[in-house]
């Protein structure tokens, strides 16, 4: 069932896209009277004078205007997502944790997902939370919408079946799927599913500049995949899920808000299959910066000083001559979540699992672990190829808060990871 859907390609693209003929307006917006009676909706994702280059809109062609609908109530699930961070002052430990093993077994796409970190408030406009989720069950009548930051989706096991506003997306574990603030969707599933979100607040994720690197490379333009116009014409009740200011939030509305007919516009959901990064690193020696892995970033206000990175370690080649290939050991003044969809990473040499996840906050010393260093000091340096693997970090200039759920599952024996590295001896 995987890649049979049709999509729209070109990251940030001007699409143009219809589910029954004649639904678009040809040349202006907001017509009279819409083709068939459709409400004519404009979605905004950045300010109405953001920059050309910045701004981001589209229009919604639909069969009711979203804002039919009754006062939202606080919403009593997922007791897990969005509870809050801890308020304990945080000791600057570093902090890893296993996949989560005690999550509902009987959960959906929302009920399934258990805040992990945040950094400031929602409703700033800027930071990023970072959550896990475990669903067992599509969501049946049922869709969710964030208000508060658009939503980078990560799976690790199993194939989410999105159904957008914008239309339907199917996103595997190896590709990454975005969702715009303020758009409704629902996640289907088979079997289970298990992976990451990773919730911006701030400034939309866009591609790098790419500087000395040129015109192409990393993550491609035309490698972002959007989905076409499909809708569905249901009137029965739906449950529609709102986060908002950092609170979950119901109503029910008596018919799905899925019935998006047409839609035109650059502000769109998509996904984008990692194994289409081009990577890029040394072919001298030294081991670069892992800015040179961003797929996606989302700047803060201070130039070059990401709101959020999202940077991925794919399968590549390591060729460095006389280099310690491994990250090396070092303190950032950038907070580093990390997590793993499959295989090993090279800086741990064990104890980060696929599923699992990693903090390495503000100024924490962190690096290869002392099997890792060991074996990376010790290789014989011919090409080596890094092969099925995959890992990620949400790098964020803010400092990471994890949640009180976070805090009780760490593992306790992390800091053992940098125990009893051999003293480095002087000469007499
Ligand atoms: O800490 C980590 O494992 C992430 C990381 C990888 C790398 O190649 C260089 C720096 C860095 O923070
Ligand atoms: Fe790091």
């Amino acid at each position: 069932m995987a890649n049979q859907l049709p999509y729209l390609t070109g990251f940030g693209g001007h699409f143009e896209t219809e589910a029954v003929a004649g639904a678009l307006p040809k040349g202006r917006n907001s017509p009279q009277r819409p083709a068939f009676g459709l409400y004519a909706e404009q979605v905004s994702g950045s300010a109405f004078t953001a920059p050309r280059h910045e701004n981001r809109r589209s229009w919604l062609y639909r069969m009711r205007p979203t804002a039919d609908h009754r006062p939202f109530t606080p919403y009593q699930g997922a007791s897990l997502f969005a509870p809050g961070t801890s308020d304990a002052p945080l000791a600057p430990n570093r902090l890893r944790w296993d996949p989560p093993a005690s999550l509902a077994d009987d959960a959906d796409f929302i009920d399934g997902l258990v805040t992990m970190m945040a950094n400031r408030d929602p409703a700033s406009l800027e930071g990023v939370a970072i959550h896990l989720y475990r669903a067992t069950r599509s969501m049946t009548d049922r869709l969710f919408v964030n208000a508060d930051g658009e939503l980078l989706l990560i799976p690790q096991s199993g194939t989410l079946h999105l159904f957008t506003e914008m239309g339907r997306m199917e996103v595997a574990p190896g590709w990454i799927a975005l969702i715009p603030r303020g758009i409704r969707f629902r996640v289907d599933i088979e079997g289970e599913a298990r992976g990451y979100v990773a919730e911006n607040h701030g400034a939309m994720f866009r591609l790098p500049d790419l500087g000395p690197i040129g015109s192409n490379g990393l993550a491609n333009p035309r490698d972002f995949q959007s989905p076409v116009a499909a809708f569905e014409n249901v009137d029965r009740p739906c449950e529609v899920i709102q986060k908002y200011l950092g609170s979950l939030w119901t109503t029910t509305l008596d018919h799905s808000p899925l019935d998006v007919v047409a839609w035109h516009g650059n502000l769109a959901p998509f996904r984008y299959e990692l194994a289409r990064f081009n990577t890029i690193g040394t072919v001298s020696f030294d081991h670069p910066d892992p800015s040179i892995f961003t797929v996606l970033t989302s700047p803060s206000d201070t130039p070059g000083r990401a709101n959020a990175d999202f940077v991925i370690f794919p399968p590549r080649w390591m060729v460095g001559e006389d280099t310690f290939r491994p990250p090396w050991f070092h303190r950032n003044v950038m907070s580093e979540a990390m997590g793993l969809i499959h295989g090993d990473y090279d800086a741990k040499a064990e104890g980060f699992r696929p599923g699992g996840l990693s903090l390495h906050n503000l100024m924490s010393g962190h690096g290869p672990d002392v099997d890792s260093w060991r074996k990376a000091s010790e290789a014989e340096l011919r090409p080596v190829k890094i092969e099925g693997t995959m890992a990620f970090m949400v790098e964020s200039c803010w400092p990471y808060r994890p949640t009180a759920f976070a805090l009780q599952h760490a593992q306790s024996d992390y800091d053992l990871a940098w125990a009893d590295f051999p003293k480095a001896q002087l000469p007499q």
